[in-house]
C-alpha cells in the first residue's frame, strides 16, 4: 500500500480517536452511575472502539516511513495500549470476572470477531532484534559449550576407494541387467501361455461382439465417473461447500504487498537514520547561525534588568522597562538584583511565563521538603510504625470506600493514559492534521520541524552558558559600583557542595549500579556491617555475562520455542453475552484466553511506558487440564516480546543451590539477571506443588515447597518499572493451599477444554500443518463433533500419530478418514466432566470467583455472608445449618483428638469413631449427642461393645437430624 493509504488510515485512526477522548471526557460526570449493566456497556463499548483505534495506529506506526509522524503515533499508540488495559481492569472490578463477552456491541456495531483480537505491536521485536539476534547467538554458544545441545549434525561425507566405487557400480549394473533379463522372460512365459491357451479354444473364435460390448460397458462407466466427480465437485464450488483451486494457491497480489510491506520497511530504517543525523547536524548549523544573536539579545535583556533594579526610583519613568522581563523581577529598588541560582533554573525564572505566586510557592516547596528531610532522618523507626498503622487505616479505608462506592455507585477511576492521548493528539492537531506535503513524496524528515525544535535546545544552552557571564558580570558590577562583597555566596557554595552529596558512600555505589543486595544480610535484616558486607560484595562480584552464563548450563534460563500467539488456534464464542444475560457462566473460549495473555502479559512486557502506568501484573497464574496449550502460551509471551525464559519449576531447582543461603543465592541471580536483561518471564511449572497442602511421600525428596517463602518477597521486590512476570501452571490448581497461592497469583486465567467452533478450527489447521489436504480430507465437523472432551495436546497427538510421512505419500490413493484420526484420539483419556467440575468448583473459591458469585446472588435478591471459619460464601438461609456443622466438626476434631490419646488398648474404640467422624463429616450433625459420646466413651472406655453400641445408635439420630439441616 502507499504511503497515501497508510497516512488516510493514521488520519482516520486520529479521527476516532479525538471524538472518543471528547466523549470520555465528557462522560466524567460526578455522578456516580449505579446500574450496573449500563456502565459495563459504556466500558465495553469504550474497549471496542480503542481496539479498533488500536489497529489502524498499529498498522500505521509500523508501515508509515516518515520519522517525525512516527513519533506522534508511537506516544498516541501506546497511551491507547495502555488505555484498553485500565478499561479492562474496570470491567474486571466491575464484572468480577476476568472474561468479558462483547458479542452483542460486536453485532451492533456491525464488527467481526477479529476487530477485537489484540494486535501485537510488531515494534516490539523490531526495535531489538540485533540484541535478540546476538543474545540467541550466545545462547545457543553456551548451550552447546555445556553440551546441553548439540550443533546440527554435519553429513559425513565417507571417501570411497576406487575398487569400492567400481564394485558398487557393477552391481548396480548386474542388477539392472538382470532385471531386464526378467522382464524378458516374463514376456516368453505369457507368449507361451497365451499359445497354450489359443490351442486349447482352437475350435472355437471368439465372440468379437460379446468383447466389444465388454470393453465399452467398462470404458464408458469410467469416463462417466469422471465426469459425474467433476460435475460433483463444481457444484459444491459454486455452493461455496468446496473452496476454488486457485484458492490454494498463493496469490501473486499477496505476495506482492508483502515484498512492499518489507521495502517499506527498509525505508523507514534508512529515513530514521537521516532523521537522527539531521538532529545532529541541525543543532550544530543553528548553534553557529543563530547562536551569538540570540545570546546577545539574552545578554541585552539581562542587563538592561540590572539597570532598571539598579535606577533610583525618581528616575524610574526614563528608562523602557524591558518587556520580557518578568514584573516582579523588576524591583526598582536602587540596588543590583540577586542573580537566580542555578537551580532555581538560572535567567528562566525571569522569563518565566509563570506566576510570582507559583516561583513563590515551589520555592517554599523546595524550602520545605530540605527542612522536613533533615528533621526526619532521626524519626525514621517512628515514620515506620507510622507508616504501618497508616497501611492498615488505608486498608480499612480502602474497604470502606469501596462498601461506600457499591452503595453509592460507580465512578469512572482516573487514568493515567488520557493525557498522554491528549498530548498526542494535540500535537496531531497542532502540526499534522493540515500539514501540507506536497513537496515531500518520499516521506523524509520534515528539516523545519527539526530546526524548532532544536531551536529551543540551542536557546536552552545558550543561556546556561550566558547565565554563567552575567552571573559574573553582576558580581563585578556590584563590586565596581556598589562595593559589595561576596560572603554569602561563598559560605553558600560550600553548603551546596555537601548537600549535593556528590561523594557517595561505596556500598550504597554498589548497590546503585549493580543493584546487588548482599548489603542486607540473608535473614533479610540489616544484621552486618556495611563495610563487611561491601567485601562480600567485592569477592562475589560479578558480571551479568557470567550470571546469565551460570544460569544457562544450570538449566534455570531456558530458550523458548518459537511460537506466535496467533499460533494459538482457537474461535470467538458466540453466546457469552446471551448467555450471561440468562444467568448461566459461559465457559471462556481459547480466542478470550489468548486476549487475556495479549493483555496481562504481551503488552505490558513490550512496552515500558506501559508497564510502569498501567494497572501492574506481576503473577499470573494459567490454570486448566493437561493440554491446553499453557506452556505454548509462556512460549509465545517470550517470543513476542524478546523475553527471557527462567524455569523455576520444583522439579527443575530440585537438588541445585541446596540449603537455604543457596536458594537465596539462586533467587538472587535469577532475578539481577531478570532486570537487568528486561523483559523476562519467570516460568514456574505445576506450581500448585510449591503451595501443596501436604507433600506427597514421592516427592518428598524434590522438595517442592523450597519457593513458598521467598516468592511473596520476590513479589514485593517487583517495581513496577521491573518488566518481570512470574507465570505459573497447573494442571491441579486443587492441591495448592489455597490462600497463599491466591496471594501470589492474583491474576488467574482458568484455561478450559476447546469448544466446538475451536476444536473445528484445530482440526483443520493441524490436519493442514501436518501435510494432510483438506479437499480429500474427513469431514471437519464430524471430528470436531466426536472429539469433545479432548484437549488440544489429544488432538495434536493424534493427527501427528496418523500422518506419518508413509501415510502422507498415501494420500492421493487413499484419503485421510475421520475413523483412523479418530481411533488414535480414543486410545487417550478425555477431560471428564468431573475434572471440570473441579476446576470450576476450585475458581469459585478464588477471591475473584467468590465475589462474582456473591454480587450474583445480591443480584438475584439473596442475601449472603462470608463464612467466618471455611473460605465460602453463603446465603443467609444457610448460615445456621453450616455454623452447626462447623460446631460439630471441631466436636469431632476433640474428641477424635481425646481418643487418639487414650492407651493403644482403646485402639478398638479409636478406630470406629474415626469411621463414625468421616461419616459426620459428609452430613450434617449435632454437637451435643458427639460431645455426650465423648465423655462416655473415655468413662467407660473398657467396654468397647456399649461404646459401639452407643455409637450406632448415635448414628441413627444423626442421621435423622442431619437431614433437618440440609433443607433448613
Ligand atoms: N490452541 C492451540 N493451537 C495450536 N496448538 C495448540 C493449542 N493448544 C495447545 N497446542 C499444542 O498442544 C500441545 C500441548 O500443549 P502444552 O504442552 O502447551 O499444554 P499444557 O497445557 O502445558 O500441557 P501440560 O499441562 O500437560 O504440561 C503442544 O504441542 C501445543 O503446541
Amino acid at each position: 500500500m502507499s504511503h497515501v493509504t497508510y497516512n488516510k488510515m493514521w488520519a482516520e485512526a486520529q479521527e476516532g480517536l479525538n471524538n472518543l477522548l471528547q466523549t470520555e471526557t465528557e462522560d466524567k460526570s460526578p455522578k456516580p452511575l449505579k446500574d450496573h449493566p449500563i456502565v459495563f456497556q459504556m466500558l465495553a463499548t469504550f474497549y471496542v472502539k480503542y481496539v479498533q483505534i488500536f489497529h489502524n495506529l498499529e498498522t500505521a506506526y509500523d508501515q508509515i516511513v516518515h520519522p517525525q509522524k512516527r513519533l506522534v503515533i508511537r506516544q498516541v499508540l501506546e497511551g491507547v495500549m495502555g488505555r484498553i488495559l485500565e478499561l479492562k481492569n474496570e470491567m474486571v472490578e466491575l464484572e468480577n470476572s476476568e472474561f468479558h463477552y462483547f458479542d452483542d456491541i460486536l453485532q451492533d456495531q456491525k464488527l467481526c470477531p477479529e476487530h477485537i483480537e489484540i494486535p501485537i505491536p510488531r515494534y516490539f521485536i523490531k526495535e531489538k532484534l540485533k540484541v535478540l539476534k546476538e543474545r540467541e547467538k550466545i545462547l545457543a554458544q553456551i548451550l552447546v559449550n555445556a553440551g546441553l545441545q548439540d550443533i546440527e549434525p554435519k553429513k559425513h561425507i565417507k571417501v570411497m576407494t576406487f575398487e569400492e566405487a567400481i564394485r558398487i557400480i557393477q552391481i548396480s549394473e548386474r542388477a539392472r541387467q538382470g532385471r531386464l533379463r526378467a522382464e524378458f522372460m516374463k514376456q516368453i512365459y505369457l507368449e507361451e501361455k497365451r499359445e497354450r491357451q489359443a490351442r486349447l479354444h482352437s475350435g472355437k473364435s471368439p465372440n468379437l461382439d460379446a468383447s466389444a460390448v465388454c470393453i465399452q460397458k467398462v470404458w464408458r462407466g469410467y469416463i462417466q465417473m469422471k465426469r459425474t466427480e467433476k460435475i460433483r465437485e463444481e457444484e459444491m464450488i459454486f455452493l461455496g461447500m468446496s473452496p476454488p483451486p486457485h484458492f490454494h494457491r498463493i496469490s501473486a497480489s499477496l505476495m506482492q504487498a508483502q515484498r512492499v510491506e518489507a521495502m517499506r520497511c527498509e525505508v523507514q530504517e534508512k529515513h530514521e537514520e537521516e532523521y537522527k543525523k539531521a538532529l545532529v547536524a541541525i543543532k550544530n548549523r543553528l548553534r553557529e547561525m543563530e547562536g551569538p544573536d540570540i545570546k546577545e539579545s539574552l545578554q541585552e535583556q539581562i542587563r538592561q534588568w540590572f539597570i532598571e533594579c539598579r535606577l533610583p526610583p525618581q528616575n524610574q519613568g526614563s528608562l523602557e522597562l524591558v518587556s520580557v522581563i518578568k514584573d516582579e523581577f523588576r524591583h526598582i529598588t536602587g540596588k543590583f538584583p540577586d542573580y537566580p541560582d542555578e537551580e532555581d533554573g538560572g535567567s528562566i525564572v525571569i522569563f518565566s511565563q509563570k506566576t510570582p505566586e507559583q516561583v513563590a510557592a515551589e520555592l517554599a516547596a523546595k524550602e520545605e521538603e530540605l527542612q522536613k528531610k533533615s528533621k526526619d532522618k532521626g524519626k525514621k523507626g517512628k515514620k515506620e510504625k507510622e507508616k504501618k498503622k497508616k497501611g492498615k487505616e488505608k486498608g480499612k479505608e480502602k474497604q470502606e470506600k469501596k462498601a461506600n462506592e457499591e452503595k453509592e455507585g460507580w465512578k469512572m477511576a482516573p487514568s493515567n493514559f488520557l493525557p498522554i492521548m491528549e498530548e498526542g493528539n494535540n500535537w496531531y492537531k497542532d502540526v499534522w492534521q493540515h500539514r501540507e506535503e506536497g513537496w515531500n513524496f518520499h516521506q523524509e524528515y520534515d528539516p523545519e520541524l527539526v530546526k524548532e525544535e532544536k531551536r529551543k535546545e540551542v536557546k536552552e544552552e545558550i543561556r546556561v552558558q550566558v547565565d554563567e557571564l552575567m552571573r559574573q558580570e553582576l558580581k563585578n558590577l556590584k563590586l565596581a559600583v556598589d562595593r559589595e562583597k561576596d560572603k554569602k555566596k561563598r559560605s553558600g557554595k560550600k553548603d551546596k557542595v555537601s548537600h549535593a552529596g556528590l561523594v557517595i558512600p561505596p556500598a550504597q555505589f554498589l548497590t546503585q549500579k549493580w543493584g546487588y543486595n548482599l548489603l542486607t544480610s540473608r535473614s533479610g535484616t540489616k544484621t552486618r556491617t556495611k563495610s563487611f558486607a561491601v567485601e562480600d560484595y567485592i569477592k562475589n562480584a560479578r558480571t551479568i555475562d557470567s550470571l546469565y552464563k551460570e544460569l544457562v548450563e544450570g538449566g534455570l534460563l531456558i530458550k523458548p520455542k518459537t511460537v506466535k500467539l496467533s499460533d494459538y488456534v482457537g474461535e470467538y464464542s458466540y453466546l457469552g453475552t446471551t448467555l450471561r444475560q440468562v444467568d448461566i457462566e459461559p465457559m471462556p473460549s481459547l480466542a478470550d484466553v489468548r486476549q487475556l495473555i495479549a493483555l496481562y502479559g504481551i503488552l505490558p512486557l513490550g512496552s515500558q511506558a506501559l508497564h510502569e502506568k498501567s494497572p501492574l501484573v506481576k503473577a499470573l497464574l494459567l490454570a486448566g487440564p493437561a493440554g491446553v496449550g499453557k506452556k505454548m502460551l509462556v512460549h509465545a509471551l517470550c517470543t513476542e516480546t524478546g523475553a527471557n525464559l527462567f524455569n523455576l519449576s520444583a522439579s527443575n531447582i530440585a537438588g541445585k543451590y541446596p540449603g537455604k543461603s543457596g536458594l537465596q543465592m539462586l533467587l538472587n541471580m535469577v532475578f539481577k539477571v531478570a532486570k537487568q536483561l528486561q523483559p523476562s518471564v519467570v516460568w514456574i511449572g505445576n506450581t500448585e506443588k510449591t503451595f501443596y497442602k501436604k507433600v506427597p511421600k514421592a516427592e518428598k525428596e524434590m522438595e517442592p515447597k523450597r519457593l513458598k517463602k521467598n516468592l511473596p518477597k520476590i513479589l514485593k521486590s517487583l517495581k513496577a518499572e521491573d518488566r518481570v512476570l512470574i507465570v505459573g501452571t497447573t494442571t491441579r490448581p486443587f492441591d495448592a493451599d489455597l490462600r497463599p497461592f491466591c496471594k501470589v497469583y492474583k491474576k488467574i486465567i482458568l484455561i478450559p477444554r476447546p469448544d466446538y467452533a475451536s476444536r473445528f478450527a484445530l482440526w483443520k489447521h493441524i490436519i493442514l500443518q501436518n501435510g494432510g489436504s483438506l479437499s480429500k480430507s474427513p469431514t471437519i465437523s464430524c471430528l470436531a463433533k466426536m472429539s469433545d472432551g479432548f484437549t488440544q495436546g489429544h488432538i495434536i497427538y493424534a493427527a501427528q500419530t496418523i500422518l506419518s510421512e508413509r501415510r502422507i505419500r498415501q494420500l492421493n490413493r487413499k484419503p485421510l478418514t475421520a475413523v483412523e484420526l479418530m481411533g488414535a484420539l480414543a486410545r487417550q483419556d478425555p477431560v471428564y466432566k468431573e475434572e471440570e467440575d473441579m476446576f470450576k468448583a476450585w475458581y469459585a473459591k478464588t477471591p475473584l470467583g467468590k465475589a462474582r458469585a456473591k454480587a450474583l446472588m445480591e443480584e438475584s435478591g439473596v442475601q449472603t455472608r462470608a463464612c467466618a471459619q471455611c473460605p465460602d460464601v453463603h446465603t443467609v438461609q444457610r448460615e445456621n445449618g453450616l455454623q452447626r456443622r462447623h460446631q460439630a466438626d471441631e466436636a469431632f476434631q476433640r474428641l477424635a483428638d481425646k481418643i487418639t490419646a487414650a492407651e493403644q488398648s482403646k485402639a478398638k474404640v479409636y478406630v470406629v469413631l474415626a469411621n463414625f467422624q468421616l461419616f459426620f463429616q459428609q452430613k450434617s450433625i449435632t454437637t451435643k449427642k458427639i460431645e455426650t459420646l465423648g465423655m462416655y466413651v473415655q468413662k467407660k472406655s473398657s467396654k468397647y461393645s456399649e461404646a459401639i453400641f452407643l455409637l450406632k445408635n448415635c448414628q441413627v439420630k444423626v442421621q435423622r437430624d442431619s437431614r433437618q439441616y440440609e433443607n433448613p
